[in-house]
């Protein structure tokens, strides 16, 4: 189904009923308040980050169609917490990350994350990629950029999503995403990018063909081809 923001690398769009079906099967698993004790680094991970309040929580509970899923709040740095989920079996995780760039968190706290957070995007075996997350109407700040430069350095696939879509009006939704794919471009970088409103729940196909991807889900073409050859 096509939604008015399908709008990212189309390889990627594949339509992949599987992960959308395995996602909405994600439970909570265990917070952690570092990485060392965290989940044994086996199968695939995905991991969800940007800054506080950039509607993480939020697209990780329309993404599995549950409504309290991840805790979102109006409050910034609700999440201080490393939250894990398995999606469908425990050795398929998605990973909701604290939010950054929240004031309130002391200087010498803020500098200890960025050092555990580094090491966890270029060290972790089982991250397959990263979903960043940035407000549509102030997206890739510095820390984003930080974050985009590390998983660069770990050779880590990242795609973007542009957060509360539903603020702008379309046209001005899509000027917003091609300036910020001209700005990654000119840093660079290369990620999947695309629109997104938990709000609406748009985007959430496309989101989940990404991941799917990651998972290494087969595609609805796969499975088609495989009962084919089966017959
Ligand atoms: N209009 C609109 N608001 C949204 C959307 N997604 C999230 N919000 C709001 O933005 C605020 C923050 O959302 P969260 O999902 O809690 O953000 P977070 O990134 O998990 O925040 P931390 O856990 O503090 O890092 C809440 O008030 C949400 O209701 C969206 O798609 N559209
Ligand atoms: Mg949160």
């Amino acid at each position: 189904m096509s939604t008015p923001y399908q709008d990212i690398a189309a390889k990627h769009a594949a339509f992949n009923t599987k992960a959308r079906q395995r996602l909405q099967q994600t439970e909570f698993m265990t917070s952690a308040p570092t990485f060392r004790l965290c989940p044994p680094d086996e199968g695939l991970e995905v991991a969800f980050a940007g800054r506080s309040n950039a509607g993480k929580s939020s697209a990780i509970n329309a993404l599995t169609n549950q409504r309290q899923l991840a805790r979102s709040s109006k409050t910034p740095g609700r999440t201080q917490m490393i939250n894990f989920f398995s999606v469908g079996d425990t050795d398929t995780r998605l990973v909701d990350l604290p939010g950054y760039g929240y004031a309130a968190v002391p200087l010498e706290m803020k500098k200890e994350w960025q050092v555990e957070l580094e090491e966890y995007l270029v060290s972790r075996a089982s991250l397959a990629g990263l979903v960043l997350l940035t407000d549509i109407r102030h997206p890739l700040k510095f820390f984003d950029e930080q974050m985009l430069h590390w998983a660069k350095d770990g050779e880590l696939p990242v795609h973007i999503l542009l957060t509360k879509a539903d603020k702008l009006k379309y046209g001005a939704a899509k000027n917003a995403l091609l300036h910020t794919r001209q700005e990654l471009k000119k840093l660079g970088l290369s990620c999947t990018i695309q629109l997104f409103s938990a709000l609406k729940k748009d985007g959430i196909d496309e989101l989940a063909g990404v991941m799917g991807n990651w998972y290494q889900y087969p595609l609805d073409d796969e499975l088609n081809n495989n009962d084919k050859a089966a017959e």
